[in-house]
């Protein structure tokens, strides 16, 4: 990985992520990871991270072995097209993190069925390697395949699975982070109401989250089997939680599960 050159079109929330992703690993050295933006950062070539970091796409797919697609959805054809003339079936690979579109969309842009391109979609925990990346492939050798892996390794967990699932894994993986801080909150607001301070309800809140995911990762259990271990009889966390699910807790996160995977379906 070492001599690998990585180009993240799209230095935004992802994008930026992904990168610090990266830099935090040190398996890749900066100065050969570039990032584009509509605007280079304000007066800067590269920014502190030690990469490069500019507004021409087409130089930085010239750089570059891997390039990530990290912008908007609708601008992806664009940015696709703009770049296609540069990239080279034997130097590059194109991996895109945009949600709803399609590995077909993207050949389709490209105008070729040759290039190696796949499919990831990993979430803003890039940034400190706690991301869950879920990858698919297409025209891809094992090399290359384990090479992407490999990358998005740096940043937390991989899976490959088929494209089919990329919807899903979208609403799980990456939208899901979204949930899980909206629960943090809820947990937050629950902890002062009852009489902590919001510093104080932040780190009891963000430590139980973290040590329950700890305890799944480490022994491989279902969280019914765990929240056994914590449900008294009689006792205040079955009261608890029963009033939760009497209030639709379960419910009320499927459904908006659901909506947000139809909501990508929409947009097709
Ligand atoms: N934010 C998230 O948690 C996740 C986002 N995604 C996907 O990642 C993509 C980016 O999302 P965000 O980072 O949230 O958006 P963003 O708006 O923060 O970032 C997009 C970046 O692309 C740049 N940009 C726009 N046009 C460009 C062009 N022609 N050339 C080069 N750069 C250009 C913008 O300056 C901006 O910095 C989307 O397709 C989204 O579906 C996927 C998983 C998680
Ligand atoms: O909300 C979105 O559309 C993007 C895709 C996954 C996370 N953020």
């Amino acid at each position: 990985m070492e001599n690998i050159s990585v180009a993240v079109i799209g230095y935004g929330n992802l994008g930026s992520s992904i990168v610090k992703g990266l830099v935090r690993s040190q398996k890749i050295d900066p100065s050969n990871i570039t990032a584009t933006r509509h605007r280079p950062l304000e007066g800067k070539t590269t920014n502190y991270l030690g990469i490069n970091v500019s507004n021409d796409n087409v130089a930085a797919v010239k750089a570059s072995d891997i390039i990530i697609i990290a912008v908007k959805p609708y601008r992806v054809k664009s940015v696709v097209e703009e770049i296609a003339p540069a990239l080279d079936p034997k130097k590059h690979v194109l991996v895109s993190v945009a949600s709803g579109v399609t590995i077909a969309d993207i050949l389709g842009f490209l105008k070729t069925e040759d290039l190696p391109v796949f499919r990831a979609m990993p979430n803003i925990a890039a940034a400190v390697g706690e991301s869950m990346t879920c990858i698919s492939a297409h025209a891809s050798t094992k090399e290359q395949s384990a090479l992407v892996q490999e990358i998005f390794d740096q940043s937390g967990e991989t899976l490959l699975i088929n494209e089919e699932l990329m919807d899903a894994a979208t609403v799980l993986g990456a939208c899901g982070t979204a949930y899980v801080l909206r629960f943090i909150r809820g947990m937050m607001q629950g902890g002062i109401q009852i009489g902590f301070s919001s510093h104080d309800a932040r780190k009891i809140a963000l430590q139980t989250v973290k040590g329950a995911a700890e305890l799944l990762i480490s022994n491989g259990k279902h969280p019914e089997e765990e929240i056994d271990s914590v449900t008294t009889p009689k006792g205040c966390t079955i009261a608890g939680l029963n009033e939760m699910e009497h209030q639709g807790f379960s419910s009320s996160l499927i459904r908006g599960i659901v909506t947000s995977y139809e909501d990508i379906l929409k947009s097709k």
